[in-house]
């Protein structure tokens, strides 16, 4: 199976996963990128089931809707029960890199909602040590020049992302060549940075469930 496949296999583990735990009222937290954009396809399949979503970027917004799937403001959802979403990067703690898409903050905050996360990907981005994909740093424009001043002090190496505007507005600095051998503690550091909205780390709350595509199948991590 090629990396496709490997991310439709997931995704469409993922959509079975969700049907099966299908309520009435049951919110489903949608997320950005390539396995998610499969993920989103395979919940058209039984689109009249869904009652409704919220969506971690207007891309997916947009795709969800073309379904005819509802898509909800996270301030009126009472409760997001499952939250499914790809990464860059995962390790066996189920802590992950995001926002090769440039979604991350929104994700995070829908990860924080919701009672289960769910993360989907192909086995090339389990790794051993997070930080072979550049770590990326959602950052108010004005504070560009200093929050990559700030970078370099911990030693990693900023690179301004050319032409990418969040859809929050802000700027995306993408952080490379950093090991990241204590993701929590450089989590926090990074989101201390005035200027800083967020970064791509999701080690403070990781996932709680990692469905991951291999070429000898689909394997299930949980993070206990
Ligand atoms: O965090 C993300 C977007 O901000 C994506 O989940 C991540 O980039 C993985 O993308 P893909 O499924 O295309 O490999």
């Amino acid at each position: 199976m090629d990396q496709n496949e490997l991310k439709k296999a997931v995704a469409r583990a993922a959509a079975q996963y969700v049907k099966e735990r299908l309520d009435d009222r049951m919110i489903i937290g949608v997320g950005t990128g390539s396995t998610a954009n499969l993920f989103i396809e395979y919940l058209g399949e039984f689109r009249d089931d869904i009652y409704a979503t919220v969506a971690s970027s207007e891309e997916t917004a947009r795709r969800l809707k073309a379904l005819g799937i509802e898509v909800m403001d996270l301030n009126a959802a009472p409760e997001v029960s499952i939250y499914v979403d790809g990464a860059d990067e995962a390790n066996k703690y189920l802590q992950l890199i995001k926002g090769g898409g440039g979604a991350l903050t929104r994700e995070k905050i829908i990860a924080a909602v919701a009672r289960e996360f769910v993360c989907i990907a192909d086995g090339s981005k389990m790794v051993d040590v997070l930080g072979t994909f550049p770590l990326p740093v959602e950052v108010i424009p004005m504070a560009r020049s200093y929050v990559g001043r700030e970078i370099v002090k911990l030693g990693g190496d900023p690179v301004y992302r050319d032409g990418c505007i969040t859809d929050n507005g802000n700027i995306i600095i993408d952080i490379h060549n950093m090991n990241i051998v204590d993701p929590r503690t450089l989590e926090q550091q990074l989101n201390q940075i005035t200027g800083v909205v967020t970064n791509g780390l999701f080690a403070l709350r990781p996932a709680d469930k990692l469905i991951l595509g291999t070429k000898d199948g689909l394997r299930t991590l949980t993070a206990d």
